[in-house]
C-alpha cells in the first residue's frame, strides 16, 4: 500500500499542508478558519487596492441575491461591494488573491472532486455602524453557490472591540471569528447559516466570494 505521501509523488501532486487542513475541516465541520493564508505583504498589497478603489467611489451599495440577480435591502445588509472581474484582473493585487484561490480550486478539484467551475468574488467594506444579518449564502436564488470564501483585509491594528465578527451558527453552537488580516474562512454556503455583527469602530474590510459547481 502506498501511503498518501508515495500516491501524491506518483501523481506528480505537491501536498499542501495548508489546504489539507481546510479539506479536513470540511469534512469534519463544514467550515475551516485559516490564519495566514494571506501573508502580511499580500494582504496590505490587496488591502491598498480595495481602498484606492473605495476612495475612487468604484464601490456600490451591496444587495441581495448573486451578481446577476440583486435587490438592495438596507435592513440586511449595509457593505458597500466591488466585483473582482478575473479576466480584467491586470492589477498585482488581483493576480496575488486569484493565483493563491485558484491553487486551492485546483487542489480541491484534484483531491475532492468538487467539481468547482466557477467563482466569484467582491471585495466588501463594512463602514461603521453596518452589519450583515444572519443568512444563507444560497437563499435567493444560487444553488450552484459550493463553498463561501472570505478573506479579512484589516490592518495589523485591528482589534475584536471593533466589533464585525462573523458568526457561524453550527450544529454544534455558534462561532464566532474576529476578522483578523490574512485570515481565511471557507464554509459550506448550502449549510451553514451565519452573519456580520455590526462594526463599532473603523471600517472593516474583506473579499468575499463563492466557488461553485455548474
Ligand atoms: O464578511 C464576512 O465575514 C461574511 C460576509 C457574508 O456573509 C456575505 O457576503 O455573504
Ligand atoms: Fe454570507
Amino acid at each position: 500500500m502506498l501511503n498518501t505521501t508515495e500516491l501524491f509523488e506518483q501523481l506528480d501532486f505537491q501536498e499542501n499542508p495548508q489546504f489539507e487542513k481546510i479539506i479536513a475541516n470540511l469534512v469534519g465541520q463544514q467550515y475551516s478558519i485559516v490564519d495566514g493564508f494571506f501573508n502580511e505583504s499580500e494582504v496590505n498589497t490587496l488591502r491598498k487596492r480595495l481602498l484606492e478603489l473605495y476612495d475612487q467611489e468604484q464601490f456600490k451599495k451591496s444587495a441581495i441575491g448573486n451578481k446577476t440577480n440583486e435587490l438592495i435591502e438596507k435592513e440586511i445588509r449595509g457593505d458597500f461591494i466591488l466585483w473582482i472581474d478575473e479576466a480584467q484582473a491586470s492589477h498585482q493585487a488581483e493576480q496575488v488573491f486569484f493565483n493563491k484561490i485558484n491553487n486551492l480550486v485546483h487542489y480541491l478539484n484534484k483531491t475532492c472532486f468538487l467539481g468547482i467551475l466557477h467563482k466569484e468574488f467582491h471585495f466588501a467594506v463594512y463602514p461603521k455602524g453596518t452589519y450583515y444579518q444572519r443568512h444563507l449564502d444560497t437563499f435567493m436564488n444560487d444553488q450552484r453557490r459550493k463553498l463561501s470564501v472570505v478573506c479579512y483585509l484589516n490592518d495589523s491594528t485591528w482589534r475584536s472591540e471593533n466589533g464585525g465578527e462573523l458568526i457561524i451558527y453550527t450544529p454544534n453552537g455558534e462561532v464566532s471569528v474576529v476578522p483578523k488580516p490574512g485570515r481565511l474562512v471557507v464554509f459550506e454556503s448550502q449549510v451553514l447559516e451565519h452573519e456580520v455583527k455590526k462594526v463599532t469602530h473603523d471600517k472593516r474590510l474583506s473579499i468575499t466570494g463563492w466557488l461553485k459547481t455548474r
